[in-house]
């Protein structure tokens, strides 16, 4: 799985990525759709809660309201749990949810604090969106903080990337289209929001075979200056192959970082590789910074996407498309997207190219098993705590 670099690791020391399976009509509609898709989401979102009776939202949640039932992940900084309420009526027992825990003294060690409450103060802001995971709360105990989101059991696109070896131009732009709409959201509708982290690991499939993205461990709200333009940024963060040569320069970067992950990302779904990789990541960024985009003859690339991956993987980010004027609806326009109904792909019309095969509703198969490790309590000191749980109070 590739491994994601935070400014406490040298870039330098990552590790590279392996390339095996290790592990809505008229654009401004569509964008007036997002707003008020959104509010939709957040009425029924309301409206589960007050039905299960199991009140996530209404109280201070601890670990001994779930049952552990298997790890779906582990990452740089967390390891995610399906869990059930180990409370409640029947009907709520019987509902699974995915738990991020992050060790508090990893967190502080690696140098996260600020990442980890930017990631549960945003997911609380964008949750409610059709392609992004449900925030469901947030608690913390004395050695860990905890995410509760919903269980989304399709698992890692990039699982089903390496299965199939590539994706045909349909199935690229499925799932191209519902990640603009995702940056569209973030960029444009609240406020200057980065991702950062844009790549297969990070986007789980549903069971309607759509898009949930997941991990705002990097999102970071960037807002825009008195000019109208975007607040730059420094943390040198994101996964070696999908970098933008801007955060490889560490000159600031923008929003527009996205703009070039996903021009990377449609190349790997055309090729099943990324174009630049290398073992050792300092090749890598060499090659970001200085090597154009090479296609190859096989398999046979059309012109509208070998187009759209350039103008997406612009080095000179005031020319990239998606951060140029006209944002998010100049890449809605481009021909690679032509015949989207983009209003259809906002509301989920049609069902994904893949549909993962999931019997019930904690069904985990689709993920990969993991060791289940005994949590290590106690590490974080009463010092640390007076040093840091100021920090930590909005879980
Ligand atoms: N809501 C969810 N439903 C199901 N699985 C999930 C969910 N959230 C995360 N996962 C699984 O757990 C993995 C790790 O989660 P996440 O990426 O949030 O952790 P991380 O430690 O921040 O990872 P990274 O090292 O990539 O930054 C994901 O790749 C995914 O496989």
């Amino acid at each position: 799985m590739a491994a994601t670099v935070a400014a406490s690791q040298p870039l330098a020391a990552a590790g590279g990525r392996g390339l095996h399976p290790m592990q809505a009509q008229g654009l401004i509609a569509a964008a007036g759709g997002q707003q008020q898709y959104q509010q939709q989401q957040q009425q029924q979102h309301q409206g589960d809660e007050d039905e299960g009776g199991f009140e996530l939202a209404s109280r201070k949640l601890t670990l001994n309201d779930f049952h552990r039932v298997r790890t779906l992940g582990t990452g740089t900084f967390a390891r995610v749990v399906l869990v059930r309420p180990a409370h409640g009526t029947e009907a709520d027992r019987s509902k699974v949810y995915a738990l991020k825990i992050l060790r508090k003294t990893e967190v502080i060690k690696l140098k996260q604090i600020d990442h980890v409450r930017h990631e549960r103060r945003i997911l609380a802001d964008v949750s409610g969106h059709p392609f992004i995971t449900n925030f469901r709360g947030s608690f913390s105990d004395h050695d860990f903080l905890y995410i509760l989101l919903d269980y989304i059991p399709g698992g890692e696109l990039f699982t089903y990337l390496r299965k199939y070896r590539r994706f045909d131009e349909d199935m690229a732009r499925f799932y191209a289209a519902e990640i603009v709409l995702v940056l569209e959201y973030l960029h444009e509708h609240q406020g200057g929001i980065a991702y950062r982290d844009m790549k297969p690991e990070n986007l789980l499939l549903d069971a309607e075979g759509h898009i949930k993205l997941v991990d705002f461990g990097f999102a970071k709200r960037l807002g825009n200056n008195e000019n109208d333009h975007p607040v730059e940024t420094y943390t040198l963060c994101g996964t070696p192959e999908y970098l933008a040569p801007e955060v490889i320069h560490n000159k600031g970067h923008t929003t527009a970082v996205d703009w070039w992950a996903l021009g990377i990302l449609i190349y790997e779904f055309l090729t099943g590789y990324p174009p630049f990789w290398h073992q050792n990541p300092i090749e890598i960024y060499k090659q970001i910074v200085e090597k154009p985009v090479v296609f190859p003859q096989d398999p046979p690339i059309s012109d509208a996407a070998k187009d759209i991956i350039r103008q997406l993987c612009t080095v000179d980010r005031s020319r990239r498309l998606g951060n140029i004027s006209g944002g998010a609806a100049k890449v809605k326009a481009h021909p690679f997207f032509s015949g989207v109904d983009w209003d259809a792909v906002l509301e989920r019309r049609e069902r994904g190219p893949i549909i993962p095969p999931i019997r019930y509703p904690g069904d985990a198969q689709c993920f990969d098993i993991y060791p289940e490790e005994d949590a290590i309590r106690d590490e974080y000191t009463d010092a640390m705590a007076e040093r840091y749980d100021d920090y930590f109070k909005d879980f």
